[in-house]
């Protein structure tokens, strides 16, 4: 039985024994009606829990609300962990945090910027994901905004309706493409909500001037439209033309309530649509696709680690890309474009690139090749399995973005091993049950040599007494400090040449040591490090290019950026944000951390 039948029967069951007893229900009913009104002081982004003092206890009538007790914005983080790490599942996890985000807006922040480590596996990938299927069950109440096909003609004045006025940025998805979990419509919103908390948790921009977007464009997924706990339309997806003008509408309206700086994510659409609008709007508007763009920075930041590591050239590399979606080709182009400005032709850049789909090698004869990949195509014959295709070419790096878990088999692993001194193994699919291979698989088959890195992240593997640590592929190591970084230059559109730059910053990260142990990503402890040194990267960039729109331009982007950071710490400006001060401690220090256990592997 599935996450979400289970919860349907359960609540069935709670309705059955609610209409047989209906002097309960009534009761309850009566209470409702009587409950006091929240003070707005008491409104997520204003509440400071048991941290009003008594003064403003009294000040702000809410004296009496609350336990006698006080608690620093640290003793509180300390209740937090407490009740965190004492839930039984990251689905436990995540739905603690929602209503905690309901409640308290700063502390809810706090906590995440503080156990980033452990914080970002449930509000991120993978467990957003899970969060995703069964969206409609553990909904609460507004997190963004849903613009649905009906509101067609309508939809700025929909918009108009979310609280904020002051919109610095837009995440939005019409949810056909969530992680690898496919067409989940409108629960999509769980993945918006996610990727703009990481703008607050890792860049610190405020919340209120981050939006989450869902396009309730309907869903052809059969098992939703039958799901009476579905929270969206119950249509099947709009397509053509009837679409296209949907998002138009949709992005007229952005900038006409918020202004042509608004910067608009794009997350998790389908392939296609993926990049029908990144071409239609790149240059028009403030906007970039996650899922390519992104990931292209990403995915290059990895490659340039194997370079390095291997110091091997990159040209010399022979690369398999599995799949051939928005994430694999965002990556291939990006590496096309690098090894362009090392002055390489292309006939010499697509030479030891492969590129393989579901059906098979993407070669000249083939005529169902989408035109972003046509210049990859082989001329040779097409092979249809995957591990012919490794043993014919032998690949040093191995990159899979096609959602299939187990795609990389012992054989194909074995001869990765068996063929490079330390082969690179991507495996970019999430959630973690997507994955390509496991953490475990990539060491075990490859004697420990691997560099591994996955989408979602395993715990270190210990093998034959060393210490693997695989590295997070994943752009949530671009599109924060991206974002921030075009947030702060003000920038009207946003050049390709970013992600260039995002891709050789985050590739300086990990030091040889990490490398060594397989690690070519930061950690995520260093998350918000990386997003800050990015945001200068590319706010640099901006200004330099004439393409920021601040004046004058600012002489020091690092301490314009920390100056304008969202105090995280309840009107306390930290001059760092992103280094809390080690607060004294209180003793509520029993054991709740749970730290990864390693998998332990010896020959
Ligand atoms: N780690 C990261 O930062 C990111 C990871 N992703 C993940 O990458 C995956 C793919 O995303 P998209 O490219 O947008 O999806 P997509 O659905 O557009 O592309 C999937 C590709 O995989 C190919 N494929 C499917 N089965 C295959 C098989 N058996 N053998 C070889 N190729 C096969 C398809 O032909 C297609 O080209 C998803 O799981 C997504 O979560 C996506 C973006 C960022
Ligand atoms: C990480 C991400 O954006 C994805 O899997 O779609
Ligand atoms: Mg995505």
């Amino acid at each position: 039985m599935s996450l979400s039948k289970f919860y349907f029967a359960v609540n069935q069951r709670l309705q059955q024994t609610q209409s047989q007893n209906p002097s309960n229900s009534s009761r309850r009913h009566h209470h409702d009606i009587v409950r006091a009104p929240v003070p707005s002081v008491l409104a997520p982004k204003n509440n400071k829990g048991l941290n009003f003092t008594m003064e403003e206890r009294q000040r702000l009538h809410v004296h009496g609300l609350f336990p006698p007790a006080f608690r620093t914005m640290q003793e509180q983080v300390f209740a937090v962990a407490a009740n965190f790490y004492a839930r039984a599942s990251n689905i436990g996890r995540y739905r603690y945090l929602r209503s905690l985000r309901q409640r308290h807006e700063r502390l809810y922040f706090r906590f995440l910027s503080e156990h980033l480590e452990h914080v970002l596996p449930v509000i991120y990938t993978p467990t957003v994901g899970v969060a995703c299927t069964i969206f409609g069950m553990i909904f609460r109440g507004p997190m963004g905004m849903y613009v649905t096909k009906y509101d067609r003609g309508h939809v700025a004045q929909v918009l108009r309706n979310w609280p904020e006025s002051d919109i610095r940025a837009v995440c939005v998805t019409d949810g056909e493409r969530i992680l690898g979990l496919g067409d989940l419509g409108a629960n999509g919103m769980g993945i918006t909500v996610g990727k703009l908390e990481l703008y607050t948790a890792l860049s610190c921009v405020p919340p209120h001037q981050l939006l989450p977007v869902c396009l309730d464009v309907g869903t052809n997924n059969e098992e939703l439209l039958a799901d009476p706990m579905y929270i969206g339309t119950r249509d099947r997806r709009i397509r053509g033309k009837e679409y296209d003008e949907f998002v138009d509408e949709f992005m007229q309206a952005v900038v006409e309530i918020w202004g042509q700086r608004t910067l608009i994510h794009f997350e998790d659409f389908a392939t296609p649509n993926a990049f029908m609008l990144l071409e239609r709007y790149q240059h028009k508007y403030c906007c970039f696709n996650d899922d390519i763009q992104g990931t292209s920075a990403v995915g290059l930041a990895g490659l340039l680690a194997v370079e390095r590591i291997t110091k091997k050239k990159l040209p010399d590399h022979v690369i398999v890309f599995a799949g051939a979606g928005s994430a694999a080709m965002g990556v291939t182009s990006l590496l096309t474009k690098e090894l362009k400005t090392r002055k390489l032709d292309m006939e010499r850049i697509v030479k030891n690139i492969y590129v393989f789909d579901q059906n098979g090698l993407i070669v000249k004869s083939r005529k169902d090749v989408a035109p972003p990949i046509q210049p990859y195509a082989k001329d040779m014959p097409h092979i249809k399995a995957l591990d012919e295709l490794v043993e014919k070419v032998k690949p040093s790096i191995l990159m899979g973005a096609t959602s299939m878990a187990g795609l990389f088999s012992e054989k194909i692993l074995r001869f990765m091993g068996a063929n490079n001194e330390r082969p690179a193994i991507f495996a970019f699919s999430n959630p973690t049950s997507k994955s390509e291979c496991t953490a475990e698989q990539a060491y075990a088959f490859t004697e420990g040599r691997a560099l591994f890195s996955s989408g979602s992240l395993f715990p270190p593997v210990v093998v034959n007494g060393k210490r693997m640590t695989p590295g997070q592929a994943n752009n949530c190591f671009a599109f924060p400090g991206i974002g921030l970084g075009v947030l702060t230059a003000n920038a009207k559109t946003i050049p390709d040449e970013i992600f260039l730059m995002a891709a050789h910053t985050l590739a300086q990260y990990p030091e040889e040591e990490a490398i060594e142990s397989g690690r070519l990503y930061p950690k995520a402890t260093e998350a918000k490090d990386v997003a800050l040194t990015v945001a200068v990267a590319v706010a640099q960039y901006l200004f330099d290019n004439d393409l920021g729109q601040v004046h004058p331009v600012p002489e020091n982007i690092c301490k314009f950026i920390v100056e304008n950071l969202y105090e995280l710490c309840n009107g306390d400006s930290l001059v760092e944000p992103w280094k809390f001060p080690d607060l004294p401690r209180v003793p509520f220090t029993k054991d709740y951390k749970i730290p990864p256990e390693d998998v332990k592997i010896s020959f």
